[in-house]
């Protein structure tokens, strides 16, 4: 295990990012061919990750109609340029609710409830609505990103066993996790592809993120190991969780932190 480095962060910013009137849309004039809705879907998730990734934030896909964004630093006017971007380039618009909190589940609360506010999502007259609670823009200090994988699952699961099992698999991993992560500790979990889980948590010891680990075990049987990262935007503690991760795999420990002692350049 790594040194264990002190940091607090007194606010997180998240951005819920909601497309217009979907339901509807899918089914007018009649139901439009799903292969299609799914590559409008990844379209503007891409869009949605490539325009936070200049801000040095975080994506997640999470129900894809509605898309959550990690947006410190981010001001209102940087999100009514992505929304105009959407408008410009895609059959649907967008809204958003940009919320400010103590802890990410806090703010993701609170921007849901901003955007709800505004409107059902499926309200025709709801468009483009950007709506706002808390200080946006202004979130000083560190933020903590966990990054968890499953250990060996190449070797235990994709060349092994069945693909419809791993995938149910890794589900039931994520979904134990996140559930222990938000009851607990008041983070934001998501699936964000292969084998790979990533939370957003307050500043939290090691010791915490052990008892996930354990929980995740013995509820469903996983060996997850875990790379934590902190940093003044997502990107740098995203990044920093991922070397700490590299160090897992090195080294087989489960555990591993990255504080800013790495420096990060890229
Ligand atoms: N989104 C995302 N996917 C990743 C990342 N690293 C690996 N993957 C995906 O996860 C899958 C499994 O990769 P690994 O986790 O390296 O494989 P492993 O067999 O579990 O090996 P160990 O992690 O060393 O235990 C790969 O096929 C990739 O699709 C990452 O940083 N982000």
């Amino acid at each position: 295990m790594n040194i264990t480095v002190t940091s607090t962060r007194e606010s997180i910013q998240i951005s819920l990012v909601q497309l217009d009137n979907y339901g509807p849309w899918t089914v007018t004039p009649s139901p439009r061919r799903e292969t299609d809705l799914q590559a409008l879907q990844a379209r503007l998730y891409a869009a949605l990750a490539e325009f936070v990734s200049t801000h040095d934030g975080y994506a997640f896909f999470d129900r894809f109609d509605n898309m959550i964004a990690v947006t410190d630093g981010m001001t209102v006017a940087d999100h009514k340029r992505f929304q105009e971007q959407v408008r410009n380039q895609y059959p649907v618009t967008v809204s958003i609710g940009i919320g400010v909190g103590e802890t990410p589940t806090n703010a993701l609360g609170a921007a849901s409830q901003a955007l709800q506010a505004e409107g059902s999502a499926q309200d025709a007259e709801r468009t483009e609505r950007l709506a706002t609670a808390g200080s946006v823009g202004d979130t000083p200090g560190l933020l903590t990103i966990a990054h968890f994988d499953v250990v060996d699952v190449t070797s235990e699961f994709t060349d092994r066993k069945d693909a419809g099992e791993t995938s149910l698999t890794i589900q039931r991993a994520t979904v134990s996790l996140a559930s222990y992560l938000r009851e607990e500790y008041d983070g934001v979990t998501r699936f964000v592809g292969g084998d790979n889980i990533i939370a957003l948590c307050p500043s939290l010891d090691l010791e915490a993120f052990e008892a996930a680990r354990e929980h995740v075990q013995a509820t469903t049987g996983i060996d997850l190991q875990v790379g934590i990262g902190e940093g003044e935007t997502p990107h740098e503690a995203g990044y920093r969780a991922k070397l700490a991760l590299e160090e897992c795999r090195e080294t087989g420990q489960r555990i591993d932190r990255v504080g800013l002692r790495a420096t990060i350049d890229r």
